[in-house]
């Protein structure tokens, strides 16, 4: 984390009147990244509605094309039609951008394809933890190699596959990261005795992502034993090939529903849903104790602020990416905050500890890291830039702080295509619906 020249900056409008808007969420990266794998590894042809498109999804697709299968738009872009196996491949490059769930999720796809397929990614992406997810591959057979020829625990490296896993019991730490549990668990039904995976860590982030996981497959006739803590047996077996819609993306959701908070007024989010294993679900509890007030009707969730924002002791082992958008929320609270569970997020887009620390601390805020979270005690914040560290969380944090101070510059706005390439102009509507 340097003080390097940074990317032009965006000017956070910031909030005159009480909000009074409605505004649609896009697609849910989490789930469209696992239906996309798993209709790749369907027994026929699928399709998905209302997915994500934006980086990540998109490199997702790319992925999944380099590995053999045909991917198309519908009438529009959000509908994706999918044909596992279209062509044979022999060898193939996938570039993993920054995304966790491209880099988490493919390399076993990758290991049941066969030849080398090359796996990198954004200069930024070689320091997110991958090992425990290559050993655990290694560990069932397939050769993995880094550029000294070893077993890596980064990107980039080569997967060899042979045309089948043989599968089995293996051990994982995924104290670092739930995606490497998720990224077994979803190619698993493929391997030839299916898969036991023990998390083997002291700690366990993002459950509700795991469950997601769990569900898809379940959803797609697959037979997946979770009934012992820690612990998940998937069966061998085929993969149906569906027609499915994707959820909104509550995360994507959260800075949206925090500026009712902020600027007191109310914002809804159409689309969401009665029942959900994205962590998104835990928002109404959260902005709750945080000062809104929370109401789902006909499947619309409205939150509604008065202006007013409390300090609050949070653990958000099981949602860390709402970290960002709550640590905005504490700067412009009424008494100080702790966010803990949250020691993974190092490994994140950047090490969001020490980026929201820094980026806080820069606008005249007070923030400590702490060993598994934050501590932030609100002060009077003033002007200055947000660096974003190629983070799409950390940029929709600096809008959220932008509403109520005045001349927040935030660097490389452009950073939230990674899951929101609308956001932008999505927060100007919202804004715009204001006044
Ligand atoms: O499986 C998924 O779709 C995700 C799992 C979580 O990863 P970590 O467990 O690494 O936090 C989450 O933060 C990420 O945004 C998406
Ligand atoms: C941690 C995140 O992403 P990724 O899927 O790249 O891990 C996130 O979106 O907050």
């Amino acid at each position: 984390m340097t003080d390097a020249p940074i990317a032009p900056t965006w000017a956070a409008p910031t909030a005159v009147d009480p909000l009074d808007a409605t505004v649609e969420v896009p697609g849910s990266k989490s789930l469209t990244n696992r239906l996309l794998v798993l209709a790749a590894l369907a027994d026929g042809p699928g399709t998905l509605h209302g997915a994500l498109r934006s980086r990540d999804a998109d490199l997702m697709i790319a992925g999944l094309r380099a590995l053999g299968s045909e991917i198309t738009e519908g009438e529009t872009p959000s509908t994706l039609h999918v044909t596992p196996g279209a062509k044979p491949v022999t060898e193939a490059d996938i570039d993993c951008g920054l995304a966790g769930t491209v880099m988490r999720f493919l390399p076993p796809v990758a290991a049941l394809g066969a030849g080398p397929v090359r796996f990198d990614g954004d200069p930024t992406a070689r320091v997110r933890p991958m090992g425990p997810v290559l050993a655990a591959l290694h560990a069932l057979g397939i050769t993995v190699t880094g550029p000294d020829g070893g077993l890596p625990a980064h990107l980039p490296f080569t997967i060899a596959g042979t045309g089948s896993v043989r599968g089995g019991a293996v051990d994982v730490d995924a104290s670092a990261s739930s995606q490497f549990v998720s990224g077994l668990l979803l190619a698993a039904a493929r391997f030839e005795q299916g898969l036991t995976l023990r998390h083997i860590g002291t700690t366990l982030p993002s459950l509700p992502h795991i469950e997601m996981t769990v569900a898809t497959l379940r959803e797609a006739g697959v037979t997946v034993d979770d009934s012992r803590d820690g612990m998940w047996r998937v069966e061998p077996g085929p993969i149906a090939a569906r027609e499915v819609r994707v959820e909104p993306d509550l995360s994507n959701a959260a800075p949206f529903l925090a500026a009712a908070l902020v600027t007191g007024g109310t914002v809804r989010i159409p689309g969401w849903p009665g029942e959900t294993t994205q962590p998104g679900a835990l928002l109404p509890d959260l902005l709750g104790r945080m000062g809104g007030t929370a109401h789902l009707a006909d499947g619309v969730l409205s939150v509604t602020g008065t202006g007013d924002v409390y300090g609050v002791d949070l653990d958000l082992q099981a949602a860390g990416e709402l970290a960002p958008t709550f640590a905005a929320l504490a700067t412009l609270a009424d008494s100080p905050t702790r966010l803990r569970g949250i020691a993974h997020l190092r490994g994140h887009e950047t090490d969001r500890l020490a980026a929201l620390a820094r980026e806080i601390t820069r606008l005249g805020g007070q923030a400590e890291e702490t060993r598994d979270g934050l501590v932030i005690t609100p002060r009077p914040l003033h002007a200055g830039t947000f660096r974003t560290y190629e983070d799409h969380r950390m940029a929709t944090s600096g809008a959220l702080i932008g509403l109520r101070v005045h001349g927040v510059e935030v660097e490389d706005i452009g950073t939230t295509a990674k899951t929101m390439p609308e956001f932008p102009s999505m927060w100007q509507r919202m804004l715009g619906a204001a006044t």
